[in-house]
């Protein structure tokens, strides 16, 4: 069953370009701020500050809040591309992640090959690993293009096939940020009802965004972060829709 849990996460980004004198001399010691020196020769921004926090099935979580708050990092801390600093992060279920197109995908392969690769990291086999390559190559929809080289497509092209690549089996956990916006408006639309399917597939959704639309449309709670921090945690009162109210199309899953 699909969990995530939280225990005074703490995500670091070291600066190593940031190794000035005066600036460690004035961060040491400084606490309230989101730049921190040690003793040594790192500068760092503390993006994540200790959060605690509990997803359980069934949730649909927008991550909101300004600029800089944090929510793209937490994502990503929950996606696994970055390791806590401090604190512990669990999460119980598979994961499919819409966060970066171009994560997981080999510049240098096809994007036949990238479909290939994706299989094998899933450990889909046989008829299952069939299913999967059929519906990405049809979802993404690149034409010749998806025998060519994928450090040759363009930023909307990119977005096709790793959209393709992580909707094409329902996960778990769902965890998506607003990076679709550079689709096309055919794909776009498309994206949109494929969406629809997943999250009422998953069994808990994650989404960083800065549109209301999106947290009136499909969330159950809003966690408000500013500064690397959870500022507010709220229920929300319009019930998402369940499973089986929404349209639901073929998948691999
Ligand atoms: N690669 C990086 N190197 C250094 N600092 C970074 C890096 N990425 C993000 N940060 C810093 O971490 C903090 C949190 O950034 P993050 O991108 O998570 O915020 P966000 O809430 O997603 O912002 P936005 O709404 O602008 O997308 C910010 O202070 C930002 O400057």
């Amino acid at each position: 069953m699909a969990r995530i849990e939280a225990q005074g996460l703490s995500i670091d980004y070291p600066l190593y370009h940031h190794n000035g004198r005066s600036l460690k001399k004035r961060l040491l010691g400084n606490g309230p701020g989101r730049l921190k020196a040690d003793s040594g020769s790192t500068v760092a921004v503390a993006a994540l500050r200790s959060l605690d926090f509990v997803i359980e099935r069934g949730e649909r979580v927008a991550l909101i809040g300004p600029n800089g708050a944090g929510k793209s990092t937490l994502l990503r801390a929950l996606a696994g591309i970055y390791e806590p600093a401090g604190g512990r992060l669990t999460l119980q279920g598979t994961i499919a992640s819409l966060i970066d197109p171009n994560a997981g995908v080999n510049a240098l392969l096809t994007g036949r090959e990238n479909i290939a690769l994706h299989c094998l990291y899933r450990g889909l086999k046989g008829e299952e690993a069939e299913r999967f390559t059929e519906y990405a190559v049809s979802f993404a929809d690149l034409g010749e293009f998806i025998d060519l080289p994928i450090r040759g497509y363009s930023a909307g092209m990119n977005i096709r096939l790793g959209f393709a690549l992580a909707t094409a089996k329902a996960p778990a956990i769902l965890l998506m940020d607003e990076w679709l916006a550079a689709g096309d408006q055919n794909f776009m639309k498309k994206a949109d009802q494929r969406l629809g399917e997943l999250v009422g597939q998953a069994e808990i959704l994650v989404i960083a965004t800065h549109s209301m639309d999106i947290v009136n449309k499909w969330c159950t709670r809003a966690i408000h972060m500013e500064g690397g921090r959870i500022v507010d945690d709220v229920p929300l009162t319009r019930p998402a829709p369940e499973a089986d109210e929404v349209e639901t199309a073929p998948s691999v899953a």
